[in-house]
């Protein structure tokens, strides 16, 4: 089902929530769809836990409700919510195999013998672990762990599973696996996932929508393509990826949202899509794999900035450079190697001639922080 045709299924509305005399969110409201994959994506302390432990019912709000399924779930305890939360740290059993590990729920639970071999056996399919039921955690490793822990967090069937940052104990390589392993469980599984974290790739992976939060407080909703391409504020364009971030003033208005403006004393055609008038400031955003570079011997006729390279690392994928222009500002470029020019390289000092492809600037008003 795309995000597109799905309904409201979760919400807060209005919801307050404070420690001691921390605000942590004010009249918070937030919809998250059925069965989409949603990410909260934040700097450190901006309440991203919170919002999951009052999914969980952890934790009350003072003010506002949370909805579940056209259910106000403000006053039902954690353990009579459709809920299930994954944790960073797996939280598995050390001395229970995995099978009595995944099946504990259901036992405290009263769930006869045959029926929670046959629960235990389909979520240890899912997560891909069939056999492994006899061992105990510490035979496993990480990745499995994390499997195992996911399995008896959907073996009960929840109408959401909460996953507060729950793939950062893992390396690099085995993050991105189980990023693609908890996309296609969720597909199989078609639940509502809410995933917590400050990883922004991580978002940008695994997400139907992103929610970017600072500070207890919203700054954007959106696909990751949206987040990415269309920042709608500062805080968001420098949080999500890296940025080039060009002040500028609009000189002149042409048709269809399309502006000339100054940009360190050169005059360029911009694209945006909010009206803006003749001397307004805004905030022209780049990112690093939108401008284009050349020797300065082969800079062409046209507007562009100049300067020079002052770093340059090799990625493997991509050339990354740090420009230093001539009137002191800081460029970040990454260019992607390609069969016309595959071995290309720059020396540091080397002069060169910026400039980016006509449209593929995104424009904010510049109080837009
Ligand atoms: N039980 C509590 N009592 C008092 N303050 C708390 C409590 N839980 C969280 N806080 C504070 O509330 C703020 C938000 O915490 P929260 O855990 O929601 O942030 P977070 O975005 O998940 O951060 P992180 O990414 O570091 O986990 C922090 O300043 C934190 O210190």
């Amino acid at each position: 089902m795309s995000p597109l045709t799905q309904s409201a299924f979760l919400s807060f509305n209005s919801v307050s929530k404070r420690y001691q005399n921390q605000e942590i969110l004010r009249e918070f409201d937030l919809t998250i769809n059925d069965g989409e994959f949603f990410t909260i994506l934040g700097p450190s302390g901006c309440g991203k836990t919170t919002i999951l432990r009052l999914i969980a019912g952890f934790e009350q709000p003072d003010h506002g409700c949370v909805v579940l399924d056209g259910q106000d779930i403000g006053n039902l305890p954690a353990e009579h919510r459709p809920t299930n939360t994954v944790f960073q740290s797996y939280a598995l059993f050390p001395h229970m195999s995995i099978y009595d590990n995944i099946a504990f729920g259901l036992k405290m639970s009263g769930v006869d013998k045959a029926e929670i071999k046959q629960r235990v056996h389909e979520a240890l399919s899912v997560v891909q672990l069939d056999g492994f039921e006899n061992r105990k955690p510490h035979q496993l490793s990480g990745g499995q762990k994390q499997r195992v822990a996911i399995a008896r967090a959907i073996i009960n069937r929840p109408k959401v599973l909460l996953l507060d940052e729950s793939l950062s104990a893992l390396d690099y390589k085995l993050r991105q696996q189980m990023q693609n392993e908890l996309k296609r469980i969720q597909r199989q599984l078609n639940i509502t996932f809410v995933y917590v974290t400050h990883d922004q790739e991580e978002a940008l992976t695994m997400s139907d929508r992103v929610l970017v939060i600072n500070n207890g407080q919203a700054q954007q909703i959106g696909t990751p393509r949206e987040i990415y391409e269309s920042p709608v504020n500062l805080f968001v364009a420098r949080f999500i990826g890296e940025s080039n971030i060009f002040k500028a003033k609009i000189t002149q208005c042409l048709d269809n949202y399309q502006y000339i403006a100054e940009i360190y004393g050169l005059q360029w055609k911009i694209t945006a899509d909010h009206k803006f008038a003749v001397d307004e400031h805004v905030n022209v955003i780049l990112r690093p794999e939108d401008l284009r570079v050349m020797y300065s011997e082969d800079a062409p006729q046209e507007p562009g900035f100049v300067g020079k390279i002052i770093e340059r690392n090799y990625t493997g994928k991509t050339l990354d450079s740090v420009i230093q222009l001539d009137n002191g500002h800081i460029l970040g470029i990454s260019e992607f190697f390609n069969e016309d020019d595959p071995d290309f390289d720059y020396n540091i000092n080397q002069k060169v001639w910026v400039n980016w492809v006509h449209g593929w600037e995104h424009v904010i008003k510049a109080d837009e922080r």
